[in-house]
Order: C-alpha cells, then structure tokens, then sequence
C-alpha cells in the first residue's frame, strides 16, 4: 500500500489497495480535525462525488467520519462535478467540502480533493495540516469517530443535496445569456462519462443552446476502455462530430468537469492555452481597471503580451489550480493554465470546465464570428506562439537525474538558444532572449516527467526541442 500523499490537486490510490473505505476515514478525520482547528465545525460541509466506481459509498463513508466529529454534512444526491461542490461552499456559507473523485485518471482509480471554506483547492499549508492528522492517525494517536450512516441520516446529521439548480442560476450570473440565447448557438458536447453528465446539457438548454449530439453521456466506471482527459487525441469523435453537423463548438469535460476541452466549428481543437488567451483579451477588452491576470509557470507567455497591452500585470505561479486559485482571491480577474484549469473573479476561485465552455460560447455570440478568426485576429494583434507539451514516462532515477541537470544548469545556451533567465518558480524553466522558454518538471499527478516549450513559430519550437532534448540526454 502506498502512502496517503496530497499531489498537485488531492490525494489519488489504486480503488481497492490504497484508495480504501479505510483510507477514506482516514483522510476524512484528517480534514474534520483541520475544520475543528479553524473552529468552522459548526458550519456544514457538502461532500460530493463524481461517476467512478462506488463513489456514493465512499462519499457515505466520508460523511459518517464528518458526522462522528460533530459536523453536519449536506451529501450530494447523484455525481456532480467538483465546481459545482465547490459553488455550493458559497452559496450556502459552508466549512468546505470533501469531493470523492480522480479527476481525469484511469478507472481503477479514486481520490478525494478537499476544498476548504474560500471554495478553491486547499493550498499546501493545510494539506501540509491535513498530511500531518494522517501520520497521527496512522500512528494511533488520534482516534476516527465514526456515527453510522443510517443513524446520522435519522438525526437529520446529513441531508441530501442537488447542487444542479444552484449551481446553473450562478453560472447564468457570469456570462451574457442574452447574446447566446439571440445567437443560436448549436454545440456538440462530449461528457466523457464524467460528472458534467445531467449537468452541462440542461444548463446549455436553459439558455437557449442547441445541443445537436451529446457522446459519452452515459455513466461508465471504465470510461469506454479510455482517459475521462479532455485532449486533442481524446476528442477525435468530437471534432469529427462538430464538424460533420456544422455545430459552432464542442465542449468538453474531464472527469469531474474542472477541466475544458474546445473544439473549434471547423473541427480543430483548441488547446487550452488558446482558449485562456482568448479569454484574456476578451475580458481585458470589456473590463477596465482589472488589477492582474493569474497563469502559472507553464502557461503561454502569450497571456503576458496581452496583459501588457492593456497595462495590466501577470502573476506567474507554480502548476496547479490551488496557487491560481489565490490570485484570483487576492484579486486577479482571470486566471488559467495550460492542462486546462480557468475562473474568473465573478465566478470561483476553483477551475470550472462548464464556466469555460459558457464563456467561449459567450464569446462566439458577441464576436459574431469563429473561434478560428477569433486566434487569427489575436495572432495579428499579439503575434503568433507555438507551444507543446511532452510527457515521458521515465524511471525515478532517469527523473531525478534529468532534474539534476537543470537545477545545475549554468550553460549560457541550450542549441543556438541564449540563457535570458533561469526560475525555480516549479522545476527548472530557461527563458531564451528570443522569448522562447523550457520548462522541465516532474508531475504531482503522474509518475512523468514534463517538459514544456514555447516559440515564435512551429520552425522554431522543432529546433528548440532538439536541442533541450540533446542537452537532457533524453530521446522520444
Ligand atoms: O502537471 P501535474 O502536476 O500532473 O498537474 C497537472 C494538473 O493536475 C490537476 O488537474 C490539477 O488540478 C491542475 O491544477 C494541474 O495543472
């Protein structure tokens, strides 16, 4: 069994060996001793759960534990996706909530993400709190109380939840449904068998959206043999799809809907760092006096030119929605990165994969025109970028000696690339004199080393990739 850790976004196991109903108690008492701390347990907490596995036990079991500490939970009725939880922290003044899922990981596995009382992920200081519960717990030093389900349902200690109506009357707050009401809007969804099932066609509907087709809409534990990863290779039958039945978009969710993936009306996809830069332009575009815009260390720095455009600064921080998530709530009006996490100020300070979808929605309604001609247009306004992604499935040892290497980096050039800056900010990112950057980091969610790149152009990042991957000693 391995042990309970907090990653780049909660704590994820193997169902069965590591992510048990043991395990869940653990990690629940844990949170309940972190609520008791911040002396919230009067307040409720909401614990959801998304399509995998049995998810509804162990989002029981979770309740039971927050029971036994005297806290009174409010469950979830079906799965719902993490930004909806997270919404109703909110909307109901809760201490937070305990979501059960794995996001976009393989079937066999589940997790739990906790999200305290500001309704973003828990930063590093209180998973740090709650890792250290777990170690005593483990430990026996500290007891798992425990009122039995049915005994807390009768107390009226837990009470069951529907996030959806709530949650949709939120969204509609944030973007302009007028414009895509008057629009007419027809869209193909992909749900990836996650828990924006029951949740992104109704809403769409409510506003005047034609959902032409809707694919993996049906709950499946095993996710039809795949990833719930909204990624271009994933969304083939989308694009496809959206193209065939000359829809305008197709929207697509992860596992547990925190997560986009676009595809534009000609059938590309849009990766998420388009669609963040898009979204950046529009905003600062309508809204003056945005104080800053949040992405993290390996997002475009095309945001950066935007931004700078309108004289607003970015804060660059390290991966993961929970550093963007602080920005927002210290003020940034948008913020985003590049696996495809977005809010805004008006919203969450939590990714929200059917915000996204909305916005971009919102966006094709009041520019009249494509997603296509939306990335020409800001190519012409802010220059054009190429980036790419590649993700190596290497040894601990190959990782660590690879992150070595960068953390030593003192070479002045990588190729014909000049060193312009070297920043610690999360692994190791060399930004070039050209504008050009790499990025190496070791994953917090999957045993993979990462390596990020950015260019003017797809001739210069081909070149740039060579030559970091000559000097890395790795080959693809
Ligand atoms: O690159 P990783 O550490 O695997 O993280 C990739 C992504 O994982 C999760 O989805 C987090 O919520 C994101 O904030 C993060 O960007």
């Amino acid at each position: 069994m391995s042990e309970i850790k907090f990653g780049t976004d909660g704590w994820r196991g193997v169902i069965a060996k590591d992510f048990t109903f043991a395990n869940t108690a653990i990690v629940t008492q844990a949170i309940a001793c972190y609520i008791k701390s911040q002396g919230l347990h009067d307040r409720q907490v909401i614990v959801g759960f998304d399509q995998r596995f049995i998810g509804h036990l162990f989002a029981e079991r979770a309740a039971e534990v927050l029971v036994g500490n005297g806290i009174h939970v409010l469950l979830c009725d079906s799965p719902a996706p993490t930004p909806a939880v997270a919404a109703m922290i909110r909307a109901h003044r809760l201490a937070g909530a305990v979501m059960v899922t794995a996001s976009h990981n393989p079937p066999e596995y589940n997790g739990i993400k906790f999200i305290p009382d500001y309704a973003g992920p828990a930063t590093p200081p209180i998973t740090d709190a709650i890792t250290r519960s777990v170690r005593e717990i483990e430990a026996g030093e500290q007891k798992i109380l425990v009122t039995p389900y049915a005994r807390a349902v009768r107390a009226k200690a837990v009470e069951p939840i529907s996030p959806r109506e709530r949650y949709g009357e939120m969204l509609k707050q944030v973007v302009d449904i007028d414009s895509i009401r008057s629009a007419g809007l027809k869209v193909v969804l992909d749900l990836m068998h996650g828990a924006g099932i029951g949740y992104l066609k109704p809403i769409l509907e409510e506003i005047g959206v034609e959902v032409i087709a809707s694919l993996h809409d049906r709950p499946d534990p095993l996710f039809g043999g795949g990833l719930p990863e909204p990624s271009a290779e994933r969304l083939a039958d989308l694009a496809q799809l959206t193209h065939a039945r000359g829809a305008h978009a197709g929207l697509a969710l992860d596992g547990d809907a925190d997560r986009f993936g676009i595809i534009d009306a000609s059938g590309a996809y849009v990766t998420p760092n388009e669609v963040f830069a898009l979204l950046t332009d529009s905003l600062l575009k309508r809204k003056q006096g945005l104080k800053k815009v949040a992405r993290t260390v390996a997002t475009t720095h095309r945001i950066d030119r935007i931004a700078a455009a309108h004289g607003v600064p970015v804060v660059e921080t390290p991966v993961g929605f929970k550093y963007i998530g602080q920005e927002i709530l210290a003020g940034a009006g948008i913020g985003g990165e590049e696996s495809g996490g977005l809010s805004v100020a008006e919203h969450l300070p939590e990714k929200d994969g059917l915000l996204v979808g909305l916005l971009v929605l919102e966006l094709i309604a009041t520019s009249g025109t494509s997603l296509r001609q939306l990335l020409t247009e800001l190519a012409a306004e802010h220059g054009g970028v190429a980036n790419q992604r590649v993700d190596l499935r290497v040894s601990e040892e190959q990782k660590g000696l690879v992150l070595q290497v960068m953390q030593d980096w003192t070479a002045k050039r990588v190729g014909t690339w000049e060193v312009a800056e070297k920043k610690l900010i999360d692994g190791v990112k060399l930004c070039f004199t050209s504008g050009a950057w790499a990025l190496v980091r070791a994953s917090g969610t999957e045993p993979m080393l990462r390596i990020y790149l950015e260019a003017k152009d797809e001739a210069e990042l081909a070149g740039l990739k060579r030559a970091m991957l000559e000097s890395l000693g790795l080959s693809l």
